[in-house]
């Protein structure tokens, strides 16, 4: 029997696109977002998908482990079942009321087909990574109603999540949050010396865009450290207990946002890390050091910290000596987005600060909706190697924490309430013909399909494209509509300041078309966005779904996602397509309803692993000006403009005529008045 089995995914039809359609995401919220959500199909449909994986038997067997839903009552509440279909206790004695009072009481306990269908329904599947742990199993049922009990969690961060309108957890709000709110000794089997406190286990989750993983891991995140604080008193107020790590500004300040509203009137403090800043080491914020340290101007005291890992990897390097390391009390890392943060780019920064972290007691925990196996070895190997630095006396005190994978749904496939269209443009220019198609509503819809409607988002592949594509449609909407106000570029090379700028107006529908490179590919939430569009292919799969994710948030549905590619992009154009089929198959359509037919994905060819890694790391080579410094052609080649070559050339030759002719008349209006100096000077009247 193998209890780690949770559940065999299963992949549930959607309801036609015909329905969808009508559905667009300003026009409100589900009820309940479940971006995964089918009820009714999932409970009609499973499929096996590894051989050995006995789909529902093997969920049977995984019921006796891990179960969230049930409780301890699981027993009782089958008798329950039993005499609510008998209509008597056993025995036969009991009198009508009072066997409809007991069956009112276990109509909220679910049976094992329940918790089985709702699994299912749910797309939920926990591995075990820890070959040996033992397999006992959390027996929670998850809801935020019933969360504050069951896991005392405060009232305040109830509440909070009561005023921000949160009344049902996601998916994988409801995998995650008995993961890491419920106490160790459940997983384990055993009971340490710390057996009241809040567990310590280190989690890997992969589950879609915009499914709620920022809630799932900020509400433990919130609660864990208030416990700290306020229950076993471990940690002190004000002292870093909490890192969250993401790759951009932009979701650093979004994550600080939420985490905020979620902490409002608890006392936690909740902080951006900003350039420049520094944190307040443990006695410090204690009072127990010179307090003059604490008053200077950029230090900080924080109980959570969110940060990019370059800002703070350079912030340790800064500082003076380990003994007064600010983040000794650290217990809780989150790196969101890990793949990327673990990816080559990031990946020194955030080990850096990963190792720097010297708790014994410290919980991480990788979250992203896409995560593959070398990223998986990766952070089960940093967890090892990181143990094995711990004082001997530590690492003896402190059992090896279980290291979790849940995923929910498909791995690392794109959302399937977003419709995804592949269109062929053939040239440069005719990318810009079919985006010119896209926003203008008037024009007849012919490949690319019909108009998006604002708001929308625009990636390119470099930020010299994502300029000059603003400068080339600056003009598109008219100025009745807001004209150059409405459409922005933002990308890595623009201040903070411009960058924050662009965000709120995006936010505050201010600007409808947003050009940008894969800066906000990852992790941003917008809620009403209605589009994507990537002018430029993604460079990878993983690329694809995060892009793509920007649109058909927390469920909802309406959404389009365009790409457009030219015959350059067709030898990379596999990896795209792969993504779009899963997302369809999952969806109910088929292949044609993308604009890629099935012969065509057929005939694609495939690419090469160094293929795909130069891809990812260099683009469209023709897209790129890096190393074409010597190469002014090629270079020229990269840029985007409507207009063919031959006539820009002629026009820079008209401009250079006028140019020419401006200067000879310039000339010569200043030439007569120097030689007449003399001459003309007819003297004083
Ligand atoms: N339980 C819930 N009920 C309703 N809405 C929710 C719930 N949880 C999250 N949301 C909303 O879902 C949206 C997406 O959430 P979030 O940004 O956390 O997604 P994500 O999984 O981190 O996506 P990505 O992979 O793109 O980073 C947000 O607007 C959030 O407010």
């Amino acid at each position: 029997m193998d209890t780690l089995k949770l559940l065999s995914r299963s992949t549930g039809l959607r309801k036609s696109r015909h329905q969808a359609q009508h559905i667009t995401p300003s026009s409100g919220r589900p009820a309940q977002p479940q971006p995964l959500q089918n009820a009714e199909d999932v409970a009609k449909t499973s499929k096996k998908r590894k051989r050995g994986d006995h789909g529902p038997s093997s969920l049977d067997d995984g019921l006796g482990g891990l179960d969230f839903f049930g409780d301890a009552t699981n027993a009782s509440s089958k008798t329950a079942k039993s005499m609510k279909s008998d209509g008597v206790e056993d025995g036969g004695n009991l009198e009508q009321d009072q066997t409809v009072s007991s069956v009112e009481h276990v109509v909220q306990t679910p049976t094992d087909e329940e918790v089985r269908a709702t699994l299912k329904q749910h797309k939920l599947k926990v591995t075990w990574l820890n070959p040996t742990t033992s397999q006992a199993g959390p027996k929670r049922k998850v809801s935020f109603g019933d969360m504050r009990q069951r896991f005392t969690l405060s009232s305040r961060l109830a509440g909070n999540l009561d005023d921000q309108g949160y009344t049902a957890p996601t998916e994988v709000q409801m995998g995650a949050l008995p993961l890491l709110l419920d106490t160790p000794e459940r997983y384990l089997g055993s009971h340490g010396e710390d057996s009241e406190a809040v567990g310590n286990i280190n989690l890997l989750t992969v589950a879609p865009t915009g499914s709620g993983k920022t809630l799932a891991f900020m509400i433990p995140l919130l609660h864990r450290v208030q416990t700290r604080r306020y229950g076993d008193g471990t940690v002190n107020k004000n002292t870093v207990s909490a890192i969250v790590l993401a790759p951009t500004k932009e979701l650093v300040s979004q994550i600080t946002n939420e985490g905020r509203k979620l902490a409002k009137g608890t006392g936690i403090k909740v902080t951006q890390m900003r350039r420049g800043m520094r944190l307040a080491t443990s006695q410090a914020a204690n009072g127990t050091t010179d307090s003059a340290t604490v008053g200077q101007d950029l230090t900080v005291k924080a109980d959570v910290l969110i940060s990019t890992p370059g800002l703070l990897h350079s912030m340790l390097g800064e500082e003076q000596s380990p003994a007064n390391d600010s983040l000794c009390n650290v217990r809780d890392l989150v790196l969101d987005e890990a793949d990327v943060l673990l990816d080559p780019l990031f990946r020194e920064q955030t080990l850096g600060v990963w190792n720097r972290l010297s708790n014994s007691k410290l919980s991480v925990s990788l979250w992203s909706a896409t995560i593959g196996s070398n990223i998986e070895e990766l952070a089960a190997s940093t967890i090892r190697d990181w143990r094995s630095n711990l004082s001997s006396s530590d690492a003896e005190a402190e059992p090896e924490a279980p290291f979790i994978r849940l995923v929910v749904g498909l791995k690392d496939s794109a959302v399937p309430n977003v419709e995804h269209r592949l269109v062929y443009a053939a040239t440069e220019q005719g990318k810009l013909m079919g985006l010119r198609q896209l926003l203008h509503p008037a024009s007849t819809p012919q490949g690319s399909g019909a108009p998006l409607l604002p708001p929308f988002l625009i990636f390119t592949q470099t930020i010299e494209r994502a300029v000059a594509l603003h400068s080339e449609l600056l003009y598109d909407i008219p100025a009745e509509a807001g004209g150059i106000s409405r459409i922005a570029v933002l990308h890595a090379d623009l201040s903070d300041t411009a960058r924050d700028s662009v965000m709120t107006r995006f936010r505050k529908g201010e600007i409808w078309v947003l050009i940008t490179t894969d800066l906000l590919s990852r992790g941003v939430d917008f809620r009403g966005v209605n589009g994507v569009v990537n002018y430029d292919i993604p460079t990878s799969s993983a690329a694809y779904v995060h892009r793509v994710g920007r649109t058909g948030r927390a469920g909802r549905k309406g959404g389009v996602a365009v790409t457009l590619y030219s015959k350059e992009d067709i030898p990379y154009l596999k990896h795209v397509a792969n993504v779009v089929a899963m997302a369809q198959k999952q969806e109910g359509s088929s292949s044609k309803d993308s604009g890629l037919q099935q012969w065509l994905l057929d005939a694609l060819p495939k690419v090469s692993k160094q293929e795909k890694q130069k891809l990812k790391k260099r683009g469209i080579e023709s897209r790129t000006t890096r190393g074409k410094d010597d190469d002014p052609k090629a270079a020229r080649r990269t840029r985007i403009s409507s207009k063919p070559g031959f006539v820009r050339q002629a026009e820079n030759n008209r401009k250079g005529a006028v140019l020419g002719s401006q200067r000879r008349a310039q000339a010569e209006a200043e030439a007569p008045s120097e030689a007449g100096d003399d001459s003309d000077f007819a003297g004083f009247d």
